[in-house]
């Protein structure tokens, strides 16, 4: 039997009170692979990243890490996912550099100073290493977000939305960043809003609609213009 995928989501469903936010939904994630979820606003993206990261149960269906069953607080699980979520959090009275320490520490980085100066310098935060997150404009914020992600080791990257906030040229640099962790053998799941980011860096592309999928698979077939004139967007936005 070969390796199991690194990733697996079977029959995952969510259900908020009366709300369906996710129908019945199968994933599956590779070492290596980049899959971007894409969709309008309430579609059900985040909720699949929460569920993909353990961090909520899903109402029907199961999730496995490697083989093992998702749960975030289990240690070889936290060990190797790492998670850009929609939320900024932040410690307001730790530096930049501060941050990146604390992230290095918790998971054993060792040399770490070496290894922070280069993310510093890769997220183009070095001159921001000693200031506090009050100080950062919300585009370095989400820089200092990636930056923790980055300088701890993992095998699965979850990204929600990464390129909020950013200008073109930092999103460009986020392309990169994405490319150069599928390449070295990291799985990603890109949540994004960003068509020309997932066609850049993914190479599946699942597109939700209340919840159900209504696209799927390679994105030069999802994101291209339909025969009709529309995009993946308003293909969604006619199947809500
Ligand atoms: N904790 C919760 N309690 C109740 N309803 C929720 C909760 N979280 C999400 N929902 C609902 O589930 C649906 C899907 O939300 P979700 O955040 O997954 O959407 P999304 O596709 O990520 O949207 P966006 O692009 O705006 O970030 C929405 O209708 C939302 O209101």
């Amino acid at each position: 039997m070969g390796a199991p995928p690194l990733l697996q989501l079977t029959g995952v469903s969510r259900v908020f009170g009366q709300r369906k936010a996710l129908a019945k939904t199968d994933l599956s994630l590779s070492a290596g692979q980049c899959v971007a979820l894409l969709g309008h606003n309430g579609s059900g993206k985040s909720t699949l990243l929460r569920i993909a990261a353990g961090r909520d149960r899903p109402t029907t269906g199961r999730v496995s890490f490697d083989g093992m069953p998702m749960n975030e607080n289990d240690p070889r699980v936290r060990a190797r996912v790492a998670v850009v979520g929609d939320t900024a959090a932040c410690y307001p009275d730790l530096t930049v550099r501060e941050h990146l320490q604390l992230v290095a520490v918790a998971h054993g980085v060792e040399d770490a100073e070496e290894w922070i100066d280069h993310i510093l310098a890769d997220r183009l935060l070095s001159e921001h290493a000693r200031s506090l997150p009050g100080a950062l404009s919300s585009g370095q914020l989400q820089s200092l977000l990636l930056a923790a992600a980055l300088v701890r080791p993992r095998d699965l990257l979850l990204l929600d939305e990464p390129e909020q906030r950013l200008d073109p040229g930092a999103r460009r640099r986020l392309a990169e960043l994405i490319a150069a962790e599928t390449e070295s053998g990291v799985g990603v799941l890109l949540v994004t809003h960003h068509g020309e980011l997932a066609a850049a860096v993914a190479s599946r592309v699942i597109v939700l609609s209340e919840g159900r999928v209504v696209a799927d698979g390679k994105p030069s077939k999802v994101l291209s213009t339909g025969p009709d004139g529309t995009t993946w967007a308003a293909a969604a936005e006619r199947a809500r």
